[in-house]
């Protein structure tokens, strides 16, 4: 079942200027698309304007068939759509728990309950609670984004530049849990990621964006099998 539907998206930084053109894309509830592509391609652009942060420049975005108002950040976190952005936008001064605490409106026990389920999918937070958040490691910080972001109860998870700064191993440790949130919960993940190989193994579907353009979609499985295509897909950039 679609969850995320973007009909002729066009996104940039000003009228005029689009940097992602007339994009379309379905993303089904409980499947996780990587979105890869060349530096400048318009990956974190998309993602941005999808999290209403940028208004888009036109086209339509909706959310389980429902339209999602264009530049409305709340909107955008109402109808589902939650972002873990590059710099992770963690309250730095503030311990690990009370950055999960201040993503939820729940009191009492179930506030408790919905945290706990997030530290199920990260136990290394949980020795880390009274720490604060900018004294976290690499990893530890991208557990938190992530999980303050599970704490808005997604539809459509976007996470951009997963890796970044991060060694492979917890890049590893991190990737099995957004698989049992999508299987899961049925939520949907759009995933920037840098490492190819990494996110093609995670994925069910790739989309390959260059110069704002969708220039190769297929399984997952399939292209992790002929990764030549994505590195064509890539060079192919260079020609534009
Ligand atoms: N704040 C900004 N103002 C104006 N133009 C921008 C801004 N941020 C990015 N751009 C431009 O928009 C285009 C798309 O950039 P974007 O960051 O979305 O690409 P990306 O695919 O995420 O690449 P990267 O992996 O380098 O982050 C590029 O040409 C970039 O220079």
């Amino acid at each position: 079942m679609t969850v995320l539907e973007c009909r002729g998206l066009d996104a940039g930084y000003s009228r005029g200027k689009a940097c992602v053109h007339g994009l379309d894309l379905s993303v089904d509830a409980g499947e996780i698309v990587a979105l890869l592509g060349p530096n400048g391609a318009g990956k974190t652009t998309l993602l941005t304007t999808l999290a209403g942060l940028l208004p888009s420049l036109g086209g339509e975005v909706s959310v389980g068939g429902q339209a999602v108002r264009a530049g409305d950040a709340r909107a955008a976190v109402r109808a589902g759509l939650v972002l873990v952005p590059d710099d992770r936008s963690l309250f730095k001064q503030l311990t690990t728990r009370q950055n999960l605490q201040l993503a939820i409106r729940r009191r009492g026990a179930a506030r408790t309950e919905a945290v706990d389920r997030v530290l199920d999918h990260f136990p290394s937070l949980r020795a880390r609670l009274k720490v604060a958040a900018g004294e976290l490691s690499g990893g530890e910080q991208q557990m938190l984004a992530i999980g303050r972001a599970l704490l808005q109860q997604p539809k459509v998870l976007l996470i951009d530049e997963l890796s970044m700064g991060l060694a492979p191993i917890v890049v590893e440790s991190i990737l099995p849990v957004l698989r049992e949130v999508a299987d899961n919960d049925r939520t949907a993940v759009v995933l920037v990621e840098q490492h190819v190989r990494l996110a093609l193994d995670t994925a069910d579907r790739a989309v390959v964006l260059v110069h704002g353009e969708i220039e190769l979609t297929d399984s997952a499985a399939t292209l992790a099998g002929d990764i030549g295509r994505v590195e064509e897909a890539y060079l192919g950039s260079a020609a534009h």
